[in-house]
């Protein structure tokens, strides 16, 4: 069935949203009241006005005698004056009281919305760009500042006002003043919602010829290497070229619209205007009403006219912020897939024993990664998983620090399954260096301090050491103050990782874990932080995936994976005294390393 036209715009607002704000308007009741106070003080002054003007007017006749003709205007100008005045004062106190309110309610929200981003689970982050995410709070956020400061003190109170005003006019004049006042009001954002609807279209258009030009010019400025390289400078010119020129006729479209929408209601405002002046001036001569009473009337319409020239633009941008509030408040309805059992107890860890017992998981459903893990590493053993890739290595890993859960069989630490205890107190237990490091945009000190954040600095200088980064800290201009960049980009791949390093040893944790940690490190500093962490590692649990074999010949035990399989377990000597896949695999990097080091010694 076709909807009818005058609903889509109404069910395309977002009226929840004014709901789920309001429990923060709460938080501040004195400054919300006084606020009003206000409001209603600026309105009382800004309706008293066109009264005084008119006794002012009907003073000037002259009438009273010289001297009332000078008096009383005087004492009415002045009093006019200090309406006029104490009307905006009101206003300004009102927006400056109720700030406060905003301020408050969109520091709250922020807050609420980033805690809960950090407790959804790693699939939501991966579904999602942070830049998007975090785009998302922030039009929510202005979005909540614009609703606060244009629903509350604007629309509503203008449309008391129109009402109070038509109000007046019936009790004071004639019912025709009301209802021309009220009727050409009703045509008036009448004629707004629908032609700002209208315009929507365009202004979406705007909106996506915007963001493609800018994603184009970013894109093509953030491959500036690339484009160099292939020597397309023309080619990414004639591109963003005519992303302008859908950009530029976009915007031409917005501009007409925008003109037609405005003559329209400066049509209606002036249709109404004449007719209220030549009513009011028809009875003017008929002796019904004085020049006061046609001032007064003609400073009421221009009063209630000017606050309405803004509607179209605050329902198009109402609708916008209702929108926007509600995207961000539907990031805190997302509920993690992995939560803690109620009164989930801490998870103590007395030795250190970590158990996988028959583990199965996928992704998704169509496709199981791990088929059947089973095996178990005793307290402070040093387990090494090695594999093809996708083999479903850092997998395990992903398990045992439940960013997923599996879908079948167990995983304990020291006897107790890891579904069992609080995420908090499994995740202080685990220590990783990731495949990836990422760095904050911090210095390096900050990003190793990371670890544990209350450390002392000779703990801090300990663990720089330990991987090796302290000779490497020393060459940079600003020593350990010296910024990463964005993600580390600042940093070589095998400086990053020695960063991630110096911070999963400065956490010290029973359990470490390391993902292929030392992949991007020459061989020469790869054999130094491995003497450093055997040291260290010996009193705790480790588990190590690694590629290079060389780096796992002294873990008590090695895994051998093979796509979501264990195929091979035992130690180097023991796998290699068998005529093993892991033996092939040793013979085969033994030669690319003669051959390796035969080439840097040409
Ligand atoms: N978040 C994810 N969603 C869907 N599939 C995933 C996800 N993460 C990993 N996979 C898939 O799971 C399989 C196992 O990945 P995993 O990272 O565990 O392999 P790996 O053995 O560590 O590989 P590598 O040695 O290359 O790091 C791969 O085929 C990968 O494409």
């Amino acid at each position: 069935m076709p909807r009818p036209k005058s609903a889509i715009a109404l069910d395309e607002v977002h009226w929840g949203a004014l709901k789920t704000l309001f429990p923060y308007l709460l938080e501040f009741k004195r400054a919300v009241i006084l606020a009003l106070a206000c409001l209603v003080g600026a309105k009382l002054a800004s309706t008293g006005m066109p009264f005084i003007l008119k006794h002012i007017v009907d003073g000037l006749d002259g009438e009273g005698g010289a001297a009332a003709a000078i008096a009383l205007p005087l004492g009415l100008l002045l009093a006019y004056g200090a309406v006029r005045f104490s009307s905006v004062l009101f206003g300004e106190l009102r927006d400056t009281v109720f700030g406060r309110v905003t301020e408050r309610a969109q520091r709250r929200v922020g807050l609420e919305v980033f805690e809960h981003l950090h407790r959804l689970d790693l699939d939501f982050h991966l579904d999602r760009r942070t830049g998007g995410l975090s785009r998302d709070i922030e039009r929510g956020n202005a979005g909540i500042g614009f609703l606060m400061r244009f629903m509350v003190f604007n629309i509503v109170p203008t449309l008391v006002e129109i009402v109070m005003v038509a109000g007046l006019l019936w009790w004071n004049y004639s019912y025709l003043f009301a209802l021309l006042v009220l009727g050409a009001v009703v045509v008036y954002i009448g004629f707004s919602v629908v032609a700002t609807e209208w315009r929507t279209r365009f202004v979406r258009e705007l909106n996506r010829a915007e963001s493609r030009s800018s994603s184009r010019s970013v894109d093509s400025l953030l491959n500036y290497e690339t484009v160099k390289y292939f020597g397309n400078e023309e080619h990414e010119a004639g591109h963003y070229d005519r992303e302008l020129a859908h950009w530029e006729q976009a915007r031409r479209k917005n501009r007409l619209s925008l003109f037609g929408l405005n003559i329209g209601q400066a049509v209606i405002i002036a249709l109404a205007m004449t007719g209220a002046m030549i009513l009011a001036a028809f009875n003017v001569t008929r002796g019904a009403m004085t020049v006061g009473d046609f001032v007064l009337i003609n400073a009421f319409m221009m009063q209630i006219f000017i606050p309405l020239n803004f509607l179209g633009f605050v329902y198009r941008e109402l609708k916008g912020a209702l929108a926007n509030i509600e995207k961000m408040f539907s990031l805190l309805k997302a509920k993690p897939a992995i939560e803690d059992k109620a009164d989930a107890p801490d998870l103590e860890i007395r030795a250190g024993r970590i158990e996988f017992d028959d583990v199965r998981f996928g992704y998704g459903e169509d496709r199981e990664i791990l088929k059947g893990i089973r095996f178990t590493v005793e307290p402070q053993q040093k387990v090494a998983i090695v594999g093809a890739s996708g083999a479903g290595k850092s997998t395990l890993f992903k398990l045992l620090f439940r960013f997923y859960d599996a879908g079948a069989g167990r995983i304990r630490i020291d006897g107790r399954d890891i579904r069992d205890v609080n995420q908090r107190s499994l995740r202080s237990a685990i220590g990783v260096v990731p495949q990836e490091a990422v760095l904050f945009n911090q210095s390096i000190l900050e990003n190793v301090r990371y670890g544990r954040v209350d450390a002392s600095d000779e703990e801090v200088m300990e663990v720089i050491r330990h991987a090796q980064l302290a000779e490497f800290i020393e060459q940079l201009p600003e020593g350990a103050a010296t910024m990463v960049g964005e993600r580390g980009l600042k940093f070589s791949g095998g400086e990053k990782q020695r960063v991630a390093i110096a911070r999963a040893l400065l956490k010290r944790p029973p359990i470490m874990v390391f993902d292929e940690a030392t992949s991007s490190l020459d061989s020469h500093s790869e054999r130094g932080i491995l003497a450093s962490l055997q040291q260290i590692a010996r009193k705790q649990t480790t588990l190590v995936i690694a590629h290079r074999l060389s780096t796992v010949v002294d873990a008590d035990v090695i895994l051998v994976m093979d796509r979501g399989e264990i195929v091979e377990r035992g130690s180097h000597a023991e796998l290699l005294a068998n005529d093993s896949h892991y033996a092939s695999l040793w013979q085969l990097q033994q030669q690319e390393r003669g051959v390796e080091t035969v080439s840097t010694n040409l």
